[in-house]
């Protein structure tokens, strides 16, 4: 785990002493959108038009901010359309890699052996953190973007009049519940397991653990009443939800220490979460093998022996 610092790799972990044994997520650099007509979207530069075959998405399985996106690109049959590369699960002194493993899908653009070789492939003084999720331009040979939050956004519509599936995930009567929705969610559960887990002092940890159960509790609720998060319609909302909620029992609970109650205590959202699971396509991003490798393997401070557990074992049928 390291990061890049003027275009040389650092091997370094997260800094938590500066800031009082808190994790603090670092902001995502890369913030052009693709457009229907190559106009500019919300932030960043325009001249990134949709095209089949033009954009390359680098993933990781284990990731919940990655998997956000191939779940979309599933979601809207973006396949033949939008290429990927695969990371391996281990995320060591290099960073992520392109190292054999199965389920590995190599880097087509420079074939690189690690994730920081295209980050300083597109900026040879590159300074900040090299993660996944990255949307890259294989035109102009950069990167459009690298926050999971605005690649499902621009993914929903952008190539609707090139033949992708139909579906709003982010419709606009919709949207500030929608807002609303992941402004609860991200800081609470989405990243609230990521600040409990990396959480280097008892007492940080004991305030962010509760958030994330007050939270669950809250959603608990209202999924009684409701199949999805927002007017009982799938949405992007339900999707960065979902990757945090499949990943829960198996790393969140154990290896992150959010243990006051598994998933499968909560009925209204374990039964979300297999409801989502079974949407066609869906089952195929979610690779269990890849999340516990990565979260166990790689985060040598929380488990320095790297043992990957062999549960717990989840029945996800309906
Ligand atoms: N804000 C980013 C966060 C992405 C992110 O943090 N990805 C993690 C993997 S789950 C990563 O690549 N981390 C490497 C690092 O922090 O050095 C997004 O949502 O796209």
């Amino acid at each position: 785990m390291g990061l890049l610092v003027n275009g040389e790799w650092h091997d370094q972990w997260y800094d938590t002493e500066s800031t009082g044994g808190h994790f603090v997520r670092q902001e995502s650099q890369f913030r052009h959108w693709i457009t229907k007509d190559g106009q500019p979207g919300p932030t960043g530069d325009g001249g990134f038009k949709a095209e089949p075959g033009r954009y390359h998405l680098y993933i990781s399985y284990a990731c919940p901010w990655a998997s956000r996106v191939l779940m979309m690109r599933t979601l809207k049959g973006l396949e033949d359309m939008i290429s990927i590369s695969i990371v391996h699960p281990h995320m060591l002194e290099h960073g992520w890699t392109f190292h054999d493993y199965p389920g590995v899908i190599k880097d087509p653009v420079i074939n690189a052996d690690y994730m920081y070789e295209i980050y300083t492939h597109v900026d040879s003084n590159y300074s900040g953190r090299v993660t996944v999720p990255v949307l890259y331009d294989l035109k102009q040979d950069t990167i459009v973007n690298n926050e999971s939050s605005d690649i499902i956004r621009m993914l929903t519509r952008a190539f609707d009049d090139l033949g992708a599936k139909e579906g709003d995930y982010y419709p606009e009567e919709l949207r500030s519940e929608i807002d609303k929705m992941n402004d609860f969610v991200y800081p609470n559960i989405n990243n609230g397991v990521y600040k409990t887990g990396f959480a280097t002092e008892q007492s940080v940890y004991e305030k962010e653990v509760h958030h994330v159960f007050d939270a669950l509790d809250k959603l608990e609720t209202h999924l009684e009443h409701h199949n999805y998060l927002v007017n009982d319609q799938f949405t992007e909302a339900d999707i960065r939800l979902f990757t945090t909620l499949v990943r829960f029992d198996k790393v969140y609970f154990g290896h992150f220490k959010c243990n006051i109650r598994q998933l499968v205590d909560y009925p209204n959202l374990w039964e979300y979460t297999r409801r989502i699971y079974h949407i066609p396509g869906i089952k195929e991003t979610v690779n269990f093998d890849h999340i516990q490798q990565h979260y166990y393997y790689s985060h040598k401070t929380i488990n320095p022996n790297g043992i990957v557990p062999v549960g717990p074992d989840l029945d996800f049928s309906l």
